[in-house]
């Protein structure tokens, strides 16, 4: 990242908030800071996350500056949103300022053992599928079964994410167990559409496949039985509703294998 952007961000938040770089995306820088906005500093362990979008400068300043906004409250809605429904995990939404396209979370995760990384998805699979770990092991298919069921409740309450990779799935140690969180609806929406649900499932299927290829048919198994599980759990409707979701879901593969075969 930049030293500018990171100069143009402690400027806005004033030196009072330390800040560390951790990630730049296409949309929005993210750091760490031990400071709450509104709340004493209790300890300098404690972390909270800050999403800061920057102003694009290939844009018309007006026209950049309403899709700052428009974006930044729309992801923070959402948040606020899904925090409120319940089993659904997302990270707690703490402040927001649209004007400025920053908003501030709770930060969820941890580092895993063995220099594997950051908790998400996609490395705690790198870790088991590595030397000495059994990557068809209980933890594994019971961490896959519960991503399943954040993505099915996030569908039955027709929420979709938009861009759901194994990244944007952070899992949370809690008493040995890891519970899986969704992060980063910067392209999440209200939706009831089953081509809208399909093809998240598809974006994520395609993501366990490029990245874990050798153990992907079994993964994407488990993460299916947990979604079904939610739907099934509500009766007729649930059942008429995952057959819906499935058979969408079945021809956004197929278009997307169509779609490769061509090039
Ligand atoms: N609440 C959180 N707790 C811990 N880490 C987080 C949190 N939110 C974001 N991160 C970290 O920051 C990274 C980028 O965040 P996010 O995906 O929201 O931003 P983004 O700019 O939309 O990213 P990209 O463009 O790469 O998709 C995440 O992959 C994750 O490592």
């Amino acid at each position: 990242m930049s030293q500018e952007l990171v100069d143009q961000v402690s400027k806005y938040l004033t030196p009072a908030i330390p800040i560390e770089p951790i990630s730049q995306g296409a949309e929005a820088v993210v750091f760490t800071t031990t400071i709450h906005p509104y709340l004493p500093t209790i300890n300098e362990k404690q972390k909270f996350i800050i999403k800061y979008r920057p102003a694009k400068r290939y844009r018309h300043p007006i026209i950049d500056r309403s899709l700052t906004k428009h974006r930044t409250l729309s992801e923070s809605r959402l948040l606020a949103k899904l925090y409120q429904i319940p089993g659904i995990h997302v990270p707690k939404l703490i402040a927001c300022d649209p004007y400025n396209g920053c908003i501030w979370l709770e930060f969820l995760g941890e580092d895993l053992p063995d220099a594997f990384g950051f908790s998400n998805l996609k490395n705690f699979l790198w870790m088991h599928a590595s030397e000495n770990q059994n990557p068809y092991g209980d933890i594994v298919r019971e961490t896959l079964f519960k991503v399943g069921e954040q993505i099915g409740l996030l569908h039955w309450n027709d929420y979709c994410h938009g861009d759901l990779t194994s990244s944007n799935i952070v899992l949370v140690k809690k008493d040995e167990k890891w519970e899986p969180y969704l992060i980063d609806f910067g392209l999440g929406s209200t939706s009831n559409l089953v081509e809208d649900k399909g093809v998240d499932l598809y974006v994520l299927e395609r993501a366990i496949l490029s990245t874990h290829s050798s153990y992907a048919e079994k993964y994407n198994e488990w993460l299916i039985e947990g979604f079904s599980e939610v739907y099934k759990s509500n009766g007729k409707q649930g059942a008429k509703k995952l057959n819906e979701v499935m058979k969408r879901f079945g021809e956004v593969r197929l278009r997307g294998r169509k779609r490769s075969m061509l090039g």
